[in-house]
């Protein structure tokens, strides 16, 4: 029996794929074998010792003490790209949002409700649509800022609107480079892509490197009136910056799915409650992949979409499965290697793969390793973790 403890709100189109003959699944499940969840935040709550891996159903994990865990050699996961078409579409709006004063009118309409004369509606309608008017994005330059699964989406969403399209990702992925337009300009700098840009668009993760990447020094560099739209973290902006920037017109506008209480209630800010992903298609696309590279590890050892450890893949053949992580130190995987020679298990087949200071390795014995042998390679020096499987 597996048991997996979810967070948030998991769609059901994937949870239904867990077998509920061998897993118990739930936010109230004990002992947990892995967790499950979207947002919910990690960093400040103890994590059970059962647990040897967490599936993030969604694409951002600073939610996730992912070094600690890594230590731990407990395996995390994310689902690249199954909510990037989600996040594209909102990032549209984003564009219309601030090029228009959508929300102005709507506010302003709304504030109408007592007036019951439709001449006497559309007479002050008339009279006051001047205040909501706005821009095209048509023609206008978009910069991205990082090009990965939704940044690759948006620039080319951007294109198709007329919109001339700036990008700036030192470490585009070969994939994403793949993806995106060749009428995208590549830019080497973020200070040259904000200075081109009349509209700029982030797309990085919340790391250490891009905490306050947009601070009062990068807004400077912004071409005067731009508009900001923020749909990856509140942590990439200095929201002090951005009030300032705000309040001297500097910046046009600023459009974000991570509200803070300072920006709230201000003209020039449109603020979205991290709805992003919250569409039923992503929601399900998420949940299926979490859970299928959940229970592929789970049953098999096999490790796809991890952020801290290696893809590890190994056909099955009804062998015994023995897998363990390590320090990516030599002699580990030999001494391993041994205590299975003195234990008189035969290997048929093993992959050992690498990662920054970890490593993984799913092994197949011809014959069911006793708990003994386990404890000799958890014993082994370098050796985080062992399962079998
Ligand atoms: N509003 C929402 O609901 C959602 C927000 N997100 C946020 O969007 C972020 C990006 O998501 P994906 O595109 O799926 O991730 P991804 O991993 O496919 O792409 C991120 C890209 O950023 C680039 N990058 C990293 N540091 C950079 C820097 N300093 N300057 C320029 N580029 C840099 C990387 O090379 C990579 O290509 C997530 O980490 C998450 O924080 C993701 C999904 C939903
Ligand atoms: O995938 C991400 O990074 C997101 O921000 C989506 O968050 P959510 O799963 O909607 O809480």
């Amino acid at each position: 029996m597996f048991r997996i403890r979810t967070h948030n709100r998991i769609a059901e189109r994937g949870l239904e794929q867990f077998p509920r003959d061998f897993y118990a699944v739930g936010p109230e499940v004990e002992e947990p074998d892995a967790l499950l969840l979207r947002s919910h935040r990690l960093h400040d709550e103890a994590l059970p010792d059962s647990v040897v891996a967490v599936a993030r159903a969604g694409a951002g994990v600073n939610n996730i003490p992912v070094d600690d865990y890594s230590r731990r050699g407990i395996v995390v996961f994310n689902t690249p790209g199954a909510n990037a078409n989600a996040v594209k579409e909102l990032v549209a709006a984003g564009l219309f949002l601030g090029s228009r004063d959508i929300v102005g009118g709507f506010n302003f309409v709304q504030s109408l409700k007592n007036i019951d004369q439709p001449n006497e509606l559309a007479k002050v309608l008339e009279a006051e649509k001047k205040r909501f008017s706005g821009t095209e994005v048509a023609g206008k330059t978009l910069g991205v800022v990082g090009l990965g699964a939704i940044g690759s989406l948006v620039a080319n969403m951007a294109l198709e609107l007329g919109m001339r399209v700036a990008g700036y990702d030192p470490a585009i992925s070969v994939e994403a480079a793949w993806r995106l337009s060749s009428r995208v300009e590549k830019m080497d700098s973020l200070e040259a892509l904000l200075s081109a840009s009349d509209f700029v668009s982030l797309h990085v993760p919340a790391i250490e490197q891009t905490r306050h990447l947009i601070n009062a020094e990068t807004l400077a560099r912004l071409r005067s009136g731009a508009r900001l739209l923020n749909f990856a973290r509140e942590e990439i902006v200095d929201a002090g910056a951005v009030t300032a920037a705000l309040d001297s017109g500097h910046l046009g506008a600023y459009v974000t799915d991570f509200p803070l209480p300072g920006l709230l209630g201000r003209d020039n800010v449109i603020v979205l409650p991290h709805i992003g992903a919250s569409t039923r298609e992503a929601e399900e696309n998420c949940s299926v992949m979490a859970v299928q590279q959940l229970m592929d590890f789970l049953q098999h050892g096999n490790i796809r979409n991890s952020v801290n450890f290696p893809a590890t893949r190994m056909a099955r053949d009804g062998a015994f499965r023995i897998t363990f992580s390590n320090d990516n130190v030599p002699r580990v995987l030999g001494s391993v290697l041994s205590v299975l020679a003195d234990s008189n298990l035969n290997v048929l087949d093993m992959v050992n793969r690498s990662r920054g200071d970890l490593a993984y390795n799913i092994i197949d014995v011809e014959t069911a390793p006793e708990s003994g042998v386990l404890k000799a390679i958890a014993g082994v020096e370098g050796v985080i973790r062992v399962r079998t499987v």
